[in-house]
């Protein structure tokens, strides 16, 4: 024992420990990070040539700052939103930058619908640019291509991208919407009958997007990939085995971490995280077998012109006819098709990749067309509840469109402009889809036009190399600079939206598809479901507003503005942006003049 000791001691000093030799160098250290951290300051404010913005440690949205809480230190995911009614106008400008000091690049911010053009179009205006320089940023195509190739992450200067888009362009027409508003009213009809809304006079509805986003889910599983999925199926089959349907809810639900997290993450011992890979084994088993089936439909239909009265209409079915009939080099190969559709197979229907394989487009499919459209929904709802004067509006155009004694058909859809107002205007507040983001990938220009009533001034001190115009900054951009949450800032702005905080339908009447709207993007790749969730939404809200008055469900001495509070003042941000689970009731009016 004394040996040891003695050995032990010895050793210690003779050699000094590791921390004998840094201790004295942290100071150093120190100075040097900080140094570093300052040049990285500098470069960044240099870098987006001293636009009005914010120093932050980290770069918004990306990670860590997406996952911590917006806070005076951390811009967060939530900043737009919480600094919505001031931002733009404290740092008086309409464009600023964020630049971070410790992780990340310089970010731009925009309110201004003419830089978020020119951002989403890929192009800086009016300098005769042909080629793209504003892209999707890589780093978050990679995080969605994890699971494989897909629509939303390809980059539009890929020519990916433009096949996949011209494939799938085709099968968004009327046929499809037509089909979304039979299957809307059809899944209506089995959720009154199912939750038994025609015995009742109120109906108590404690968290809205069990309606909203259920109905969501069944119509992309009928409508997109033409599943019969049905309002009252089951969780478990009789067996104890999940059924797909529940299968396919639970895995639309925990999209993050299915998209997000590395794969070990969905092996972790975590509650729920079992039923998330139950759910994988039983929806890719169903898929498989759906697959098949799906194959021999198409071929032998021959040249793949199934379009007899059996013909299916929906998404996918479309998509592979549409597929067949393409020559040339925007033809799908077998993979590709199935890749963006269901992504489980690596080959038409031949072989089955198991679990791991290339299934990011379920999912990028599910949450693109899935919680966007159930959280606008929700919104709608909790807004038109505090709004008794929209809902009587609303009902008004209703009543004298469709009537009390048919049931609206796709030929409406049109003349209930009203109806629609009211889901834009929630969009406009909530603007679900509020991550859209773009990078800069090669050094360009970008025109900030000045501030409302200062035309012809040039606001702000640019950097050489910038020249300026009479309506406009010309600001460089370096390479990799980030552009980032484009929707709600701009939906926000005085200058386009009066009394921007309120909700206000009636602005949108008669306007068809809105210019200044942002809700589902502009330029190449703006959403291509648009009247696909325009359609669903126009009928769900006509049947629903034609028999019930929406309130909000207060608890016990709560006034309607504590409940608005409760409902829309701490939206959550995940990958879409929703209002709480506002509980709302729905109470059975009297049929007017009947
Ligand atoms: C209220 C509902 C919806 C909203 C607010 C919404 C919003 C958006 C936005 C903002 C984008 C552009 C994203 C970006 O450029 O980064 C987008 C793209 C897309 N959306 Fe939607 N969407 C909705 C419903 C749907 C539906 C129902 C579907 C499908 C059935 C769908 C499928 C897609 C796809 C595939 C893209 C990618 C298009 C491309 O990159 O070429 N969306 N959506």
């Amino acid at each position: 024992m004394q040996e040891l000791y003695d050995r032990s001691s010895s050793t210690f000093s003779s050699r000094p420990h590791f921390l004998g030799y840094a201790i004295p160098l942290l100071p150093s250290l120190l100075a040097i990070f900080i140094v570093s951290r300052v040049i990285k300051l500098l470069s960044g404010i240099r870098a987006v040539n001293q636009l009005p913005g914010l120093w932050v440690p980290l770069q918004p949205l990306s990670n860590p700052s997406g996952l911590l809480k917006t806070s005076w230190w951390n811009i967060g995911v939530g900043s737009n939103w919480y600094w919505r009614g001031r931002l733009y106008k404290d740092l008086g400008s309409e464009t600023i930058a964020v630049v971070p000091f410790l992780i990340g690049v310089p970010t731009l911010f925009t309110s201004n619908l003419d830089v978020a053009r020119q951002i989403l179009s890929g192009q800086a205006q009016g300098h005769g640019l042909k080629e793209r320089h504003f892209d999707k940023s890589e780093a978050m195509g990679r995080m969605i291509m994890k699971w494989g190739m897909n629509l939303v992450a390809a980059r539009t200067s890929d020519d990916v991208w433009r096949k996949h888009r011209r494939i799938v362009g085709s099968a968004f027409n009327n046929q499809l919407y037509e089909l979304v508003w039979t299957e809307t009213l059809n899944t209506y009809r089995q959720m009154e009958a199912a939750e038994s809304w025609d015995t009742k006079d109120t109906v108590d509805v404690p968290i809205v997007p069990h309606i909203t986003s259920k109905m969501a889910l069944l119509i992309i599983a009928r409508c997109g990939f033409g599943f019969s999925f049905d309002w009252t199926a089951p969780p478990m089959g009789p067996d104890g085995t999940m059924s797909v349907q529940e299968s396919l809810r639970i895995l639309a639900d925990s999209s993050i971490v299915s998209l997000m997290a590395p794969d070990w993450v969905r092996y972790l011992p975590l509650p729920g995280f079992d039923k998330i890979r139950t759910a994988f084994g039983q929806f890719s088993a169903f898929m498989r077998r759906e697959i098949e089936a799906r194959t021999r439909e198409v071929r032998s239909a021959g040249d793949g012109d199934a379009e007899g009265a059996d013909a299916r209409t929906d998404a996918f079915t479309i998509l592979v006819r549409a597929n067949e009939r393409e020559t040339g080099k925007f033809r799908l190969d077998a993979q590709e098709v199935v890749s963006f559709s269901f992504g489980c197979f690596d080959a038409w229907g031949n072989r089955f990749l198991s679990g791991r394989g290339q299934i990011g487009n379920v999912f990028v499919m599910l949450f693109a067309g899935y919680e966007t459209t159930g959280h606008t929904l929700s919104a709608t709802l909790a807004l038109l509840a505090i709004h008794q004067d929209v809902q009587d509006e609303i009902l008004e155009q209703i009543v004298s469109v469709v009537g009390y004694d048919r049931d609206p058909t796709y030929a409406d859809y049109e003349k209930l402009d009203k109806v629609l107002s009211a889901f834009y205007e929630a969009l406009r507040l909530f603007p679900t889809a509020y991550l859209i983001m773009r990078e800069a990938t090669e050094d360009t220009v970008l025109d900030l036009p000045n501030a409302v009533g200062q035309e012809g001034s040039t606001p702000f001190a640019v950097t050489k190399g910038t020249s300026t115009s009479s309506a406009s900054v010309r600001i460089p951009m370096p390479t990799r600079t980030a552009l980032d949450s484009l929707t709600l800032p701009t939906e926000y702005n005085p200058r386009y939206h009066e009394d921007p905080q309120s909700f206000k339908s009636s602005r949108w009447h008669g306007t068809g598809e809105p210019e200044p709207f942002v809700g589902f993007s502009t330029g190449p790749r703006a959403c291509i479901g648009r009247k696909f969730a325009t359609t669903e939404a126009v009928v769900f809200l006509t049947m629903l507003l034609r028999d019930w008055r929406i309130e909000p469900m207060c608890r016990d001495g709560e006034s309607n503005d504590a409940w608005a509070e409760r409902a829309f003042a701490h939206p959550v941000f995940n990958f879409t942006l929703s209002v709480r689970d506002t509980p709302v009731r729905f109470v059975r009016r009297e049929r007017r003049g009947v």
